[in-house]
């Protein structure tokens, strides 16, 4: 049997290297690379046929900040596949980021230095801006988008012959204090990729709250601290190879310093070869590298409750239907 594996923003960093992992571990995969670019999209089926050659790659354009391109992506897989096994919803951004280095260097010298290694805690903002749809950008592209995708597919995702995963690809920079439900967008904080994934465990929680029954099942992921474009966007790459060796050193304390794409995929790969009812719904897998380099997979309980994540996915609905017709709207007067 054939199974059906798509993951968002594939064509780089810690999904390319996920597909790679997936792969190896089962080349009879039928595999989806669902990218915004399909130029990127083409090199990377390219990377992977090279070490895979009899493998089955397909490609789908899919900006998942885009209302309209989610739909038509969506339609397009439902016309192809007659199952997913397991969608991975990993595309993210991380827009325009700022240390606040004072706050780093005091963080430096108090008793929360691991923490703050681990976490970004407080020292890490960012400046959003409004999409074409009219949403934050950060919040459609990490939450929203996903959450389309999912109600779009759902008639694959919750057959009940056999059971679907979906598995987020979140972070420990994921705070609480930087999610606020009445504003989920975070259109008012300095922090929305924060609370764009602190909304994505919520979300997590809910679909497995309500979708378990139907089949299908929900987990998040931190890759832990890799370097990728995302990571190359907060300080130069130049600048993170010259600092590679203190990098190394930090390892010792936290495991949390994955560093490489592979080393940052091991928990999605983790996920990957476990049943679905073994799993913690209110638990995130970390992946984590020890000093010596040895991956492994820990689940760690996080900060949630089900009442708001029950909110937001009621505020998530309402949402979906607000710019759906909003699109049909556009559509009728066009
Ligand atoms: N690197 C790290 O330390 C950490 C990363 N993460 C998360 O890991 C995930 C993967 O990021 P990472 O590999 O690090 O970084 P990359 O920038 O290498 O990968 C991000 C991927 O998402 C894609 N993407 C971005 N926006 C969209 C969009 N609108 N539609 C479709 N695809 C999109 C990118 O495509 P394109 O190439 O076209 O830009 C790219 O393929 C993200 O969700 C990130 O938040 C979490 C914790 C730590
Ligand atoms: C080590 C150096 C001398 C200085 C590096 C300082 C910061 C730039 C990093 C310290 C902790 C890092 C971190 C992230 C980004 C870079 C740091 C702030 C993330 C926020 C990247 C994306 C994620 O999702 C988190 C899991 C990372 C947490 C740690």
């Amino acid at each position: 049997m054939q199974r059906v594996v798509i993951v968002t923003g594939a064509n780089s960093g810690i999904g390319l290297a996920l597909c790679e992992r997936l792969l190896t571990e089962d080349s009879q995969l039928r595999l989806c690379l669902a990218c915004r670019n399909l130029q990127r999209a083409e090199a990377a089926r390219s990377a992977l046929l090279a070490s895979h050659p009899d493998a089955h790659v397909d490609l789908l354009q899919l900006d998942v900040g885009s209302v309209q391109s989610v739909l038509t992506a969506a339609h397009e897989v439902k016309a192809r596949y007659n199952r997913i096994d397991f969608l991975y919803l990993n595309a993210g951004i991380m827009p325009n980021p700022q240390v606040d280095i004072r706050a780093f260097f005091k963080g430096l010298f108090s008793k929360n230095v691991i923490q703050m290694f681990a976490t970004a805690e407080g020292i890490l903002t960012q400046q959003d801006r409004l999409n074409s749809d009219g949403l934050q950008e950060v919040f459609a592209t990490n939450l929203f988008g996903h959450f389309l995708l999912i109600r779009e597919l759902e008639p694959l995702l919750c057959l009940t012959e056999n059971s679907s995963r979906v598995v987020w690809t979140s972070s420990s920079n994921a705070r609480r204090s930087a999610f606020n439900i009445e504003d989920m967008q975070h259109r008012n904080g300095t922090e929305p990729y924060s609370s764009s994934k602190y909304a994505s465990d919520l979300l997590s929680l809910a679909l497995n709250r309500r979708k378990n029954s139907q089949g299908l099942f929900s987990s998040v992921i931190c890759p832990g601290l890799v370097m990728t474009n995302l990571t190359y966007g907060i300080l130069p790459s130049f600048f993170w190879t010259l600092i590679m060796p203190i990098m190394w050193l930090i390892r010792i304390f936290t495991n949390t310093f994955t560093l490489t794409p592979y080393n940052g995929s091991e928990a999605l790969h983790w996920l990957f070869l476990q049943k679905p009812e073994s799993l913690d719904a209110r638990a995130k897998y970390h992946s984590l590298t020890s000093g010596l380099g040895k991956n492994y997979t820990k689940p760690r309980q996080m900060d949630m409750d089900d009442e708001m994540s029950d909110a937001l996915y009621s505020k998530l609905l309402k949402l979906e239907k607000e710019v759906r017709r909003k699109l049909s709207e556009r559509e009728r007067t066009q």
